[in-house]
């Protein structure tokens, strides 16, 4: 018999900690983990080793749209057990182009500064809906717990509380202060070797948290599903919250949640 789907949507700007709150559940939950953003990070890693970066010409962007659609995106484990990445120091989830693992090239700068333009066409964005959607329904790479009652998912992004997944099960909108978010991510690049520009010149906190701030004024004013909270979202501030208490809360919330459609 097939588990019921429990969809958890996550939502937040860039380096709130959507990805390591979501990450750490899904391996403690059995839940399977789709990262939105990364599927808009492959699709700016797909255009620029195309030469397709310049999506206002039709030509370009038709031929974005089937590379897309011939590309399979996974996410999971490397192996059997998720991996634990030792510069993040938790489990982390790996991203797959066509079986390539891109999970570092996907973070690097020169990706982060291109990706807005590509988030921001509707047609990327159809595609990437198509592609969350389906990566939803795929088999989960993680190890699933034998005593769940649900086939969870945790989907992290953007829009998805609001525009990809409205009827969620439960929602959370993760939110922290610019300056904490920047040091945080400054922290990891530097922890991971990515905190270096496409001419290999060390990157400071300032461009990190200029980045961020450019990105956070994009995602809430493009016309296109723009981050916002949902009504039903549950929201949670990290500015002063170290990351286990976040998880905990998060987790809290789900398990409530559980709980109560088990009521039903
Ligand atoms: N509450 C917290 N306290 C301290 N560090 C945190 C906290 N939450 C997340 N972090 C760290 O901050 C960094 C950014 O977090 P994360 O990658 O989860 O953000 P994100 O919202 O997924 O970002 P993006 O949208 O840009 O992918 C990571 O190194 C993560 O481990
Ligand atoms: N649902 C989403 C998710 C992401 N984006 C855009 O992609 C960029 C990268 O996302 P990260 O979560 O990895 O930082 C981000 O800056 C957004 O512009 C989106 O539009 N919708």
């Amino acid at each position: 018999m097939s588990l019921r789907k429990f969809i958890v949507a996550i939502d937040g700007p860039a380096a709130s900690g959507k990805s390591a709150v979501s990450e750490t559940l899904a391996v403690r939950l059995g839940f399977l983990h789709v990262n939105s953003g990364a599927i808009y990070r492959c699709a700016t890693l797909l255009a620029i080793r195309n030469d397709l970066l310049d999506l206002q010409f039709k030509k370009n962007l038709d031929r974005m749209r089937e590379i897309l659609k011939e590309t399979k995106i996974t996410m999971g484990p490397l192996g059997t057990s998720p991996i634990k990445n030792e510069n993040v120091n938790r489990p982390s989830t790996a991203i797959f182009l066509n079986g390539e693992n891109v999970t570092d090239q996907i973070s690097k700068i020169e990706i982060t500064k291109n990706v807005r333009f590509l988030a921001k066409i509707p047609e990327i964005r159809a595609a990437s809906i198509e592609k969350q959607r389906e990566l939803v329904q795929s088999k989960n790479l993680f190890e699933t717990r034998a005593d769940s009652k649900v086939d969870g998912v945790i989907v992290e992004g953007r829009d998805i509380g609001t525009a990809v997944f409205p009827n969620a099960d439960i929602k959370f909108f993760i939110e922290a202060e610019a300056k904490a978010r920047a040091k945080r991510r400054f922290d990891e690049l530097v922890a991971r070797g990515l905190n270096v520009d496409i001419n290999g010149d060390p990157v400071d906190y300032e461009q990190i948290l200029e980045d961020i701030l450019q990105r956070d004024q994009e995602d809430l004013t493009r016309t296109h599903s723009p981050l916002r909270k949902a009504k039903d979202a549950i929201v949670i501030d990290t500015s002063n919250l170290s990351l286990d208490q976040v998880v905990g809360k998060v987790e809290s919330s789900i398990l409530k949640r559980l709980a109560e459609l088990e009521e039903d």
